[in-house]
């Protein structure tokens, strides 16, 4: 196939994503526009790992499509590049800082019901993602949204030695913080870290006490007592009984994918349309969203190899030397996500 990198359109932990034009009669089976996902073939662990995952997950229309892969030298560096299909209206994160606010409640069941059909598609077809979040939800011109990134995602029988952290730290559930079990329930958890986020356009864990400035802090919480993160009272009671749903700190006892679909909060009618208590326009009005220009803090994707020394010799590691693990001398600026203390 003959592509031309075109800008960049986004960053992230593991790679630079840059629009991507292709040319030439051998590209009619390709989009003229995509998305390529880029880095250096010798850090390209994620990346080759997500192709892998998206070539097993097959079609679905919740789920970002991989077009296939290549290798490129640019200045002198040999480069792993992923194709993908272009999502012209960048990430839920995005959209939902910049509407300065909470999202109408119609728009937080439409994405939601995507985000969880998706992952029934992940979730039945034996895998988990690792990393949901709304930086990882991308919208597209016609106002679908669809999963994406895949480089932390895991079959649900792959060995767990050598990683005991991965995800973002704000999205982490408790089984997560406390065990590093990272499986589907774990996903249903960040799923609703990420409808509190739309529906009062602020983090998770951060409603009550501004900026949440200390993992150490927040990982204590997540992971110990009966806490949950404030839900939201924007949302109307079907949203707020789906959100408690997915923050039931029993994992076992959580919601799955397939249960949350049928929620009424998801509910739709044989037309497509809502069927809830409130409609788009009518929810408008009854909504009173905070204006609170709240800059999210940037958390980053995490993968915690283990290694002897940190482990003590041991793969078994309490909730204490777990979370001590996750302390760092350094002290972060959180309003730049490279400052992030790195966990990895
Ligand atoms: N297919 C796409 N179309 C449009 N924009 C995209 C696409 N894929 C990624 N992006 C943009 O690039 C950003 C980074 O992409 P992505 O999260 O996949 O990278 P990453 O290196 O795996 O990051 P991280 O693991 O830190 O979340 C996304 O948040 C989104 O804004």
């Amino acid at each position: 196939m003959e592509w031309i990198r075109r800008e960049t359109i986004g960053h992230g932990s593991f790679s630079t994503v840059s629009l991507a034009t292709t040319s030439g009669s051998s590209c009619k089976a390709f989009p003229s526009l995509m998305a390529v996902k880029s880095s250096g073939v010798v850090c390209s662990g994620a990346l080759r790992n997500e192709r892998d995952v998206l070539d097993d997950l097959g079609d679905c229309s919740e789920i970002v499509r991989c077009f296939g892969e290549g290798r490129t030298v640019e200045n002198g560096e040999e480069i792993y590049n992923l194709f993908l299909e272009y999502a012209s209206g960048g990430n839920l994160a995005d959209r939902v800082k910049n509407s300065g606010e909470a999202l109408p409640e119609c728009e937080v069941r439409r994405y939601t019901r995507s985000i969880v059909k998706g992952l029934c598609h992940i979730h039945g077809n034996g895998f988990s993602h690792c990393d949901l979040k709304l930086e990882n939800v991308l919208v597209f011109g016609d106002g679908d949204v669809k999963i994406s990134d895949f480089g932390l995602a895991k079959r649900r029988s792959d060995d767990e030695i050598g990683v005991e952290i991965r995800g973002t730290p704000l999205y982490m559930a408790p089984e997560s913080v406390n065990h590093g079990e990272f499986e589907s329930p774990a996903d249903i958890w960040a799923l609703g870290c990420s409808v509190v986020e739309m529906s009062s356009g602020k983090t998770a864990w951060c409603l009550e006490d501004g900026v949440m400035n200390n993992v150490m802090s927040l990982m204590v919480r997540i992971g110990s007592g009966d806490e949950v993160p404030r839900i939201p009272v924007e949302l109307s009671e079907e949203g707020r009984d789906f959100v408690r749903k997915c923050f039931v700190k029993n994992a076992a006892e959580r919601w799955t994918a397939e249960m949350l679909l049928d929620h009424p909060f998801l509910a739709v009618d044989d037309d497509g349309d809502e069927s809830g208590s409130l409609r788009c326009g009518e929810e408008d009005e009854a909504l009173v969203s905070p204006r609170n220009p709240f800059d999210f803090p940037g958390w980053n994707s995490v993968q915690s190899p283990v290694n002897e020394s940190v482990t003590f010799g041991s793969l078994v590691r309490s909730p204490e030397e777990r979370i001590s693990g996750l302390v760092s001398e350094k002290v972060p600026d959180w309003s730049e996500s490279c400052d992030w203390v790195n966990v990895r």
